[in-house]
């Protein structure tokens, strides 16, 4: 409040000794509640004037103006040590003055007035004027830029005031006009506080009518690495499996996006579905030719569950490990770049999202567990599983050797990954192997058999096989399980034992760490994009508590899903 103000208070503060302020007791507060107590048996015999009265001395506005009045009081008698050096001239009025001042200033920009003398040739322009911070313009002249060269505008900052296409005339009455963008970029940059456009708009401003999309990213994009971007500094950096809104699609090249994480943050240009794929292709035909090495079908492991019953897991992963011992890390360094050796051939950079809460009346979705082997996926399915079997199951696996041995034949015969997959597909088989001879799948069929049941079906996969798992039918919620570091990992493995498939219990060594760790930085550069989720296996029981926390966020809790999992009706 202003000094004046207070002085217009109705109690004249220079008449009231200081020593009745620190008595609560004689404190305004306390005169005031008197009062009141007066009043109320005034009220009560219904004097005229008395609710008028009442009424105002009840007001909180009153009741509070009065505490202040006190506490200031009470503040003025006690010797207060100024908190910085700078405060030690300071008085309670010079601070209230102060507060005054900074409260009753105009903190809206001051535009200057439009000049008057625009001529009539002028009519067709518009000025525009925006208020530029202390920080240094470099975001946002660059995006200015971008209506000289007709490409997009900040929405932020000035939508609606100027389109892709307004052809730039002057700045801060500086003509441009013949000017190179770098010298404009260099009028922007030095400008301060007040900026003014002159520019002649565009004969049909476009209408944004496309709705916001959201994508997952594919692949990843550092714009600081694309000497094609229009402006480095605009564009979006985005990792694999990251969520991006999109909003603005106009640019055949150039979208806008933001990430979910970030939706505070301006947009910034990522390159369009059209162009990345452009660019991958380009960089596909880029690499050098490798030749297929081989696919190696794997061996089913065999497990002693309860009294004596054995039945066969799912998956390849302890025989994959005994397979890269003997052949030291060829065999699976092979089997992670898709199985033939070579680079894998470029996909759709994005994939279409929506957000997907599983109804409680729908199936449960199929959970995937991925990771390298010997991190521990087995060890935390079946902790899981035992920790509630009425509500965990792996899906059993199925000899196939009917159809699997022409199968196989026939793969041999073209040794083409794709045809393999496409008799994969036929079978609705999610992953295959051989064990002492016979070969064993795990079926889609086998899958839904748990899910019908009403229970989680958890599987583990190699991440090769996550793409045959993703489909609308099973909606998979895909968990990565990912070692810790090499140091943590000699720790809580000390007594760990590698089960193998000769029940030769062998202890780790400080080169099987090494290779899990190498194997994990693989499957995530590759397959990172699928992953839903990624718990670190360090302690077994924390992992396992994320585990069934994850998978219960996964079942109730709205997730994004590929668009193409759900028909309209079941989006919320
Ligand atoms: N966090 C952990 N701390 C200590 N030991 C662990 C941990 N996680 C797993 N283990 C142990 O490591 C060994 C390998 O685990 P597990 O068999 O589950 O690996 P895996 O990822 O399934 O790989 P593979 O399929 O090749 O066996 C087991 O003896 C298991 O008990």
């Amino acid at each position: 409040r202003k000094d004046t103000d207070r002085g217009a208070h109705p109690l004249d503060k220079k008449n009231m000794k200081p020593s009745r302020a620190t008595n609560p007791e004689n404190g305004l507060s306390q005169i005031l509640r008197l009062v009141l107590r007066e009043l109320n048996l005034f009220y009560s015999r219904d004097v005229n004037g008395v609710c008028l009265l009442y009424d105002l001395l009840h007001s909180p506005w009153l009741q509070a103006l009065l505490k202040v009045y006190d506490c200031l009081l009470e503040f003025k008698e006690k010797k207060l040590v100024p908190a910085t050096t700078h405060a030690q001239t300071l008085s309670c009025e010079a601070l209230l003055s102060a507060h005054d001042t900074v409260a009753q200033k105009d903190f809206e920009p001051l535009l200057p007035p439009l000049p008057d003398n625009i001529p009539e040739s002028e009519e067709a322009m518009r000025i525009v004027c925006i208020v530029k911070n202390q920080q240094p313009l470099v975001r946002k002249s660059l995006h200015l830029l971008r209506i000289i060269s007709g490409l997009m505008v900040n929405q932020g900052l000035i939508m609606g005031l100027l389109y892709a296409g307004d052809k730039l005339v002057e700045v801060n009455g500086v003509p441009v006009e013949g000017l190179d963008p770098e010298q404009v970029i260099h009028i922007l940059a030095m400008s301060r506080g007040t900026i003014m456009f002159k520019v002649v708009p565009v004969s049909a401003p476009p209408v944004n009518s496309q709705k916001t999309v959201y994508v997952r990213a594919m692949t990843e994009y550092w714009p600081q690495e694309d000497s094609a971007i229009p402006c480095m500094d605009a564009g979006l950096p985005f990792q694999k499996g990251d969520i991006l809104q999109i909003v603005d699609q106009n640019d055949a090249l150039w979208w806008q996006a933001r990430k979910i994480s970030d939706l505070g943050t301006c947009a910034g240009l990522i390159p369009s579905n059209h162009l990345l794929k452009r660019k991958q292709r380009e960089f596909w035909w880029s690499q050098p030719y490798q030749p297929p090495s081989g696919l190696k079908p794997t061996i089913y492991k065999e497990e002693f569950v309860g009294s004596g019953q054995k039945f066969f897991i799912a998956g390849f992963r302890r025989s994959m490990r005994l397979c890269r011992r003997k052949s030291h890390l060829g065999g699976l360094r092979a089997g992670l770049g898709g199985g033939d050796g070579g680079l894998p051939a470029p996909r759709a950079p994005y994939e279409e999202v929506v957000r997907y809460q599983r109804r409680a009346s729908e199936q449960h979705r199929l959970v995937v567990l991925v990771g390298p082997s010997g991190v521990g996926v087995n060890e935390l399915r079946r902790q899981l599983i035992e920790l509630n079997p009425e509500h965990f199951q792996s899906a059993v696996p199925r000899t196939c050797s009917t159809y699997l041995y022409p199968m196989l034949l026939l793969v041999i015969f073209y040794w083409s990954k794709e045809f393999l997959f496409s008799l994969w597909h036929s079978c609705r088989m999610l992953e295959h192997g051989e064990y002492k001879g016979h070969l064993y799948g795990t079926s889609v069929d086998a899958v839904q058999t748990v899910l019908d049941e009403g229970k989680i079906c958890v599987m583990d996969l190699e991440p090769q096989g996550i793409q045959l798992a993703r489909t609308q039918e099973l909606k998979p919620y895909v968990i990565f399980i990912k070692p810790p570091s090499m140091s943590c990992m000699k720790q809580s493995r000390k007594n760990a034992k590698i089960i193998t498939d000769y029940f030769v219990d062998m202890k780790f060594k400080d080169e099987d760490l090494q290779e899990m760790e190498d194997l994990a930085q693989k499957m995530e550069a590759q397959f990172g994009q699928f992953f839903d989720h990624v718990i670190v296996n360090d302690n077994l029981q924390d992992a396992c508590a994320q585990l069934v926390s994850a998978i219960q966020k996964a079942q109730e809790e709205p997730q994004w899903v590929p668009a193409t999992w759900i028909s309209s009706d079941t989006e919320s």
